[in-house]
């Protein structure tokens, strides 16, 4: 562990990092884990967000060895037989996406194939699902990204993204043979470009739930829960500015409804205190463009023929106590707006949430600095904690990594049939409750990610009592524990590398003297 740490410590870049770990991943597993379990608020940032974004940009370049199941849309009629070439018998979960919109960085093709593996490692380190037990899945649907085409080293096809039409019958056949292959396996939608149409088709007819729509607006909504909480702002008197109304915009915005309606809102008063904003303005009935099908339910009707078209505008005319940045535009909170919500607000609310790092909407310390130091604030990638008038604050970081984990524990462990958005609701209440009162009374929106395990434990328990409520569980022994027994029995479903025989002194020094080699070798 220590020479791990060692080594790590002389990689002078945050990639040369990244491929270190993932050497370390692919050579001695449990190491790895025990590793990042220890080490979870250093580690993360490396095989998550943010460098996992450099990483998947950087795919082709620094690729050593298949890490996941790619399947190519050439592949359609016969994706059960190239399943069957997966070398691990039993997958509880798995982690898709075509690349199609990999963090705030757009299309990458198959170079996405980051992003499903670094899910996966969270599942495993943050939730305890077992390493011989996931699959990291990519899809080759061709890609719009033409760099990548005239990149000699892409791996993945060089044609246009298939249509619309043509991926629904490639999914419905992806479907089917993953959950004959592996029946009740949970299946996690990432990062693809236009996500709503599969969500809508297989949210009911397998274990599936879309993270950037669902995940996302769990993490935030469990952030907003405490916000408003430290605002002192009654429910009724937030409006909320979202900058970016794509597949996460909207997930959250719609998570954040269904809180203001529990809060004593009609569903009517409670979509109208938010006001969404894309690439042509406020999103407006009477703007003249058609409005994307998710876009709608949020479409203002009282602007009164005008149309807005920049944020700092819209922050005017709204008055927001809330901004929330799911836009993939790096400091689009600019100084002035950030002045303004300071003056609008004594506790301005601020969520740049945007992946990675260099796409959040703005820093920690610009959100603290031009607020005079009364944001309330969480970011989507992590920013370091910040000295200020005497003070150190800590941001939090409202990312789905606090969730997804459990969500997708709790499915499995309780054999869900469906993962429903009650199961979903019943997550960002969970997370909501696990700050110990040490943390709450420091004012944090989220629980130190240190304890992610013992989070995990929580959400799990939450999504799993809402399955049985519901009649949505198999496991159905679970329902006649306490929720103490419950969570032992959680606990102790959950990979723990600490345990795992392989664990050896020996293996450690292998892997570091094989290390050393290399070190040696590369500097020849
Ligand atoms: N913190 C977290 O846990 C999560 C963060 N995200 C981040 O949210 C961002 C957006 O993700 P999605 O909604 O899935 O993407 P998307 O592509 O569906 O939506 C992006 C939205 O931003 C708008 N936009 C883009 N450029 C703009 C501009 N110049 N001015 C105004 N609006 C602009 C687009 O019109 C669109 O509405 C990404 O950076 C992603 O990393 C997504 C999921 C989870
Ligand atoms: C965190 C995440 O899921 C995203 O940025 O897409
Ligand atoms: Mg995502």
């Amino acid at each position: 562990m220590h020479a791990c740490l060692a080594q790590l410590a002389l990689k002078t870049s945050p990639i040369e990092k990244y491929t270190y770990l993932s050497d370390l991943r692919n050579t001695n597993v449990h190491l790895f884990y025990r590793l990042v379990v220890d080490n979870m608020k250093d580690l993360t940032p490396l095989i998550y967000t943010p460098v996992v974004g450099e990483a998947c940009i950087k795919w082709s370049e620094i690729y050593r060895q298949p890490e996941g199941l790619y399947i190519s849309y050439s592949d359609r009629g016969n994706i059960a037989s190239v399943i069957q070439n997966w070398p691990q018998p039993k997958v509880e979960i798995t982690v898709v996406t075509d690349g199609s919109r990999i963090l705030g960085l757009g299309d990458l093709g198959i170079n996405g194939m980051g992003i499903p593996v670094g899910k996966l490692a969270l599942y495993i380190a943050c939730a305890g699902i077992h390493p011989d037990n996931v699959l990291p899945l990519t899809l080759d649907l061709g890609t719009n990204n033409k760099q990548l085409w005239d990149d000699p080293l892409y791996m993945g096809s060089r044609r246009e993204k298939i249509t619309p039409e043509e991926e629904q019958e490639f999914l419905d056949e992806l479907m089917a043979a993953l959950s004959e292959k592996w029946p009740g396996i949970v299946i996690q939608f990432e990062d693809f470009k236009n996500p709503f149409p599969a969500l809508a088709r297989y949210r009911d007819t397998f274990t599936c739930f879309n993270d950037d729509i669902q995940g996302t607006g769990s993490v935030v909504l469990a952030g907003v829960i405490s916000a408003v909480r430290e605002t002192k702002v009654p429910v009724k008197e937030h409006r909320a500015v979202f900058m970016g109304a794509g597949s996460a915009g909207v997930g959250v915005a719609k998570q954040i409804v269904e809180y203001f309606v529990k809060e004593g809102l009609t569903e009517d008063e409670a979509r109208r205190r938010f006001w969404l904003v894309d690439t042509k303005g406020l999103v407006t009935n009477d703007r003249g463009d058609k409005l994307a099908d998710h876009k709608i339910y949020f479409s203002r009707d009282d602007n009164d023929g005008r149309q807005i078209k920049s944020l700092a505008e819209v922050v005017e005319y709204v008055k927001p106590t809330i901004l929330m940045g799911l836009s993939t535009i790096g400091g689009i909170f600019d100084e002035h707006i950030l002045n303004r919500m300071g003056e609008m607000n004594e506790s301005p609310i601020i969520f740049p949430l945007s992946n990675p790092s260099s796409k959040s909407e703005c820093t920690y310390e610009e959100a603290m600095r031009h607020t005079g130091g009364r944001a309330v604030f969480a970011s989507g990638s992590p920013f370091p904690s910040l000295d200020y008038n005497g003070k150190t604050y800590c941001p939090g970081q409202g990312n789905n990594m606090y969730v997804f984990p459990g969500i997708g524990l709790g499915a499995i462990l309780c054999k869900a049939v469906n993962i429903t958005q009650e199961m979903i609701y019943a997550s960002a209440v969970s997370l909501s409750t696990s700050l110990t009162p040490e943390e709450t009374e420091k004012n944090w929106l989220y629980p130190d990610i240190n304890r992610i395990r013992d989070v995990s434990v929580i959400v799990a328990r939450g999504v799993i009592r809402m399955a049985q409520e519901q009649g949505l569980d198999r496991e159905i022994m679970l329902r006649d524990l306490s929720d103490a027994e419950l969570d032992r029995y959680i606990q102790t479903r959950m990979y723990d590398p600490k345990a795992e025989k392989s664990l050896v002194e020996h293996e450690i020094a292998a892997f570091a003297t094989k290390q050393q080699q290399a070190n040696g070798a590369s500097h020849l």
